[in-house]
């Protein structure tokens, strides 16, 4: 119950009894500070107003030692519904090493502290340098808050509590436990009851009745309308939160099926590495629209640290390094492909790479994929080269025809004047084996890295080095869309044994992982380099529930709509097509049955309408409610290709958190 509920039903003299209350506090908390070492009287008042917060929730705890406080700690931890706050005092600016050194204490203090929702995590910690009224205002560096004494409602007024009650009381037990620097003020470990159980608003929170701490995981209604997920910025499970604060003394690879929380470890990692250490980080991914996305989510996970890590496309990455060395690497994908399209209408056609297998696709991607993708520069090389899940042996006889066709479109692309988005990739590489990389980062994180070719694989590597925590790994080999896998010792990386799986699925409702795991996608990556492969089946489902609609019929288009309108779909829900021709005529028949809708591709933060877009497309990316409908195309002919389509197939239907509507088409022409 609020306060504002309780005046408005009793009155002035709840009011009373608050003001009443907070002066208890308040005298509380002098007589405390009597009794210690003395304080300047600018922080006596503010120590005495977080004291008198907690009749809002908050628990301050002061550092023993101040005004003397020791270099790199806090003055005073608070904790509360904004989180944990690390508090320096200070008449002049704290040098950036000792503010990041006092959260790293406090945030150590508290790793691991269990809670019903799971393990806390440092999103909750902030720290906030409070200076005196016409003292020196320091400058916010983007790590830390900066509040005036007068500004304290700043950060103790939040209008969304991050820390309900309970847990709030836990993360101040702990410290308190922790270390005898820290002493409470104006509040006494011993005289509060513990909480009942999960979940449940501390009982002094209840008693006093002075705030109401709204539950973090009612913001989650969307997301799970059955059964609560706790915040992953918030909460992580031990796996998870292990692996994020684990020294890596090398290399290190985070496995696991679809919405295990690989990309959330890897963003806690990146958080977690930025507030111990200077310098720069990276996330990166072969995708183009992840890193964006991924941004988002940073910046909601550690705002304060969010400007010292770049989120890049692996080829924008390559790119950019390019232009800033005066090697210009523009791609264009229209001029490549017409470039491709005059090579295989002059030589492929006719010649003998139809004759053993007719898709100029499948001798694109042999360029791309194995060719170009693993750096091969000379005939001798391809002859011997592995090509993973590329499907039917070529002789070396035979790979002498690919070779030549390969070099005709290089030529191709040589006289036209144009590079395809191999070619940035391998000059990137070049380019820094010649000159590393002036800015180094301290810690490279590579999302999906299943579908990087082994040129991209080895150009991470040249950009993290080996050093400690310096490179992370992310993938799952059942959801790799693209053949020509590696081994990680090819691009000279070695994890020994530093290897995390995940296996806990908090993305998909039971329904759909059951759907999905019915489908029979092959791990061609973590058996690669001898990782125990966890397949989506023996994942585990956090969520139960979830709905798979399995429709057949002719008329899909009617059955989709009347699906969509059912479910009143909005942002949230996507149609996903094998090919973009169809994505294309999906978007145009929802906008014509009067459902916004638009491309998944290019992404765009604004709240959508239905998103369209293709399997490939998808990757990365989750939605409430997926459809699947069914294409009049083949399946496929070849092994390679129906393996492929079972992987796209089950990182469609991973997208989908609690709603999957698979269609299948019998006799129609639409
Ligand atoms: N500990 C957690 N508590 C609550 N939610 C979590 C937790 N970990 C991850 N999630 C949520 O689960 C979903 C899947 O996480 P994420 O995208 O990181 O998985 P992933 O393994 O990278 O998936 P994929 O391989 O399918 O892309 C996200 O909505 C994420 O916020």
């Amino acid at each position: 119950m609020s306060v504002e509920h309780l005046r408005a039903n009793r009155g002035v003299s709840v009011t009373g009894t608050y003001d009443h209350h907070r002066e208890r506090l308040r005298r509380e908390a002098d007589e405390q500070l009597r009794a210690r070492p003395p304080l300047p009287s600018w922080q006596k008042r503010v120590v005495e107003r977080f004291a008198v917060e907690r009749g809002s929730g908050w628990y301050t705890l002061l550092n023993q030692f101040a005004p003397h406080t020791p270099d790199n700690r806090p003055d005073a931890v608070l904790v509360g519904p904004g989180g944990v706050l690390v508090v320096l005092l200070c008449e002049h600016e704290p040098p950036v090493a000792a503010a990041r050194a006092a959260f790293v204490w406090t945030a150590e203090l508290l790793a691991g502290l269990a809670t019903p929702h799971g393990l806390l995590t440092e999103a909750v910690v902030r720290t906030v340098v409070v200076f005196p009224e016409g003292g020196r205002a320091t400058a916010e560096d983007g790590e830390h808050v900066v509040v005036a004494e007068s500004e304290l409602d700043r950060v103790l007024v939040c209008a969304e509590p991050v820390l309900d009650g309970a847990d709030a009381l836990a993360a101040a037990r702990q410290l308190d436990n922790g270390t005898f620097d820290l002493t409470p003020i104006a509040w006494n470990p011993q005289r509060i009851p513990r909480p009942r159980g999960a979940g449940q608003v501390g009982a002094s929170d209840r008693s006093s009745g002075l705030f109401e701490v709204r539950r973090l995981r009612d913001e989650q209604a969307e997301r799970a309308p059955h059964v609560a997920v706790p915040d992953w910025r918030l909460f992580l499970d031990d796996a998870q939160l292990g692996a994020v604060r684990r020294q890596y003394g090398g290399p290190a690879r985070i496995s696991g099926p679809a919405g295990t929380g690989k990309s959330t470890l890897a963003l806690h990692r990146l958080a977690h590495l930025a507030r111990r250490g200077p310098g720069r980080l990276l996330f990166t991914s072969h995708l183009e629209s992840l890193p964006e996305l991924a941004r988002e989510q940073f910046r909601a996970l550690a705002p304060q640290v969010a400007h010292r890590v770049e989120f890049r496309n692996l080829h924008e990455w390559a790119a950019e390094l390019l232009a800033e060395r005066g090697r210009d690497t523009v791609v264009d994908e229209q001029r490549v492909d017409a470039a491709f399209t005059a090579v295989w209408e002059r030589s492929g056609r006719s010649g003998p790479l139809a004759a053993a297998r007719p898709s100029r696709h499948y001798w694109k991607d042999e360029i791309d994929r194995v060719i170009k993708g693993r750096g091969l520069g000379t005939l001798e090389s391809y002859r011997s080269a592995t090509r993973r899940g590329r499907g039917g042996q070529l002789s070396p006889a035979f790979r002498a025809h690919v070779w030549e066709f390969y070099c005709e479109y290089e030529r191709e692309l040589c006289e036209r004047g144009i590079y395809d988005r191999n070619d940035v990739l391998i000059r990137a590489l070049d380019e820094l084996g010649r000159t590393p990389l002036g800015r180094v980062y301290s810690g490279v994180a590579v999302d999906e890295v299943q579908d990087l070719t082994l040129v991209g694989l080895r150009l991470v590597h040249a950009v993290s080095g080996d050093g400690p925590n310096r490179l992370l790994l992310v993938g799952d080999g059942q959801q790799q869309v693209f053949a020509g896998g590696w081994r990680l010792s090819e691009a000279g990386i070695s994890l020994r044994g530093r290897s995390e799986v995940l296996r806990r699925n908090y993305r998909n409702r039971a329904a759909i992982v059951e759907a999905a795991g019915e489908l029979d996608a092959v791990n061609r990556f973590d058996d690669i380099d001898g990782a125990p492969a966890v397949t989506l089946r023996s994942s585990l489902p956090v969520l139960s529930g979830g709905e798979v609609v399995r429709w057949n019929g002719v008329a899909q288009r009617d059955a989709v709509l009347a699906a969509l309108r059912g479910l009143d779909a909005g942002a949230g829900t996507a149609v996903l097509t094998r090919s973009r021709a169809a994505a294309e005529e999906w978007t145009e028949v929802l906008r014509r049955g009067g459902v916004p809708a638009r491309r998944l591709a290019p992404w765009s933060p604004e709240p959508a309408a239905v998103l369209v877009g293709t399997l490939l497309e998808a990757k990365g990316f989750e939605f409430r409610a997926v459809f699947l409908p069914d294409e009049r195309r083949p399946m496929g002919f070849y092994r390679d290709e129906l393996e492929a389509l079972q992987r796209q197939l089950l990182v469609a239907t991973t997208r989908a958190r609690d709603y999957l509507w698979i269609g299948a088409l019998e006799e129609s022409d639409e």
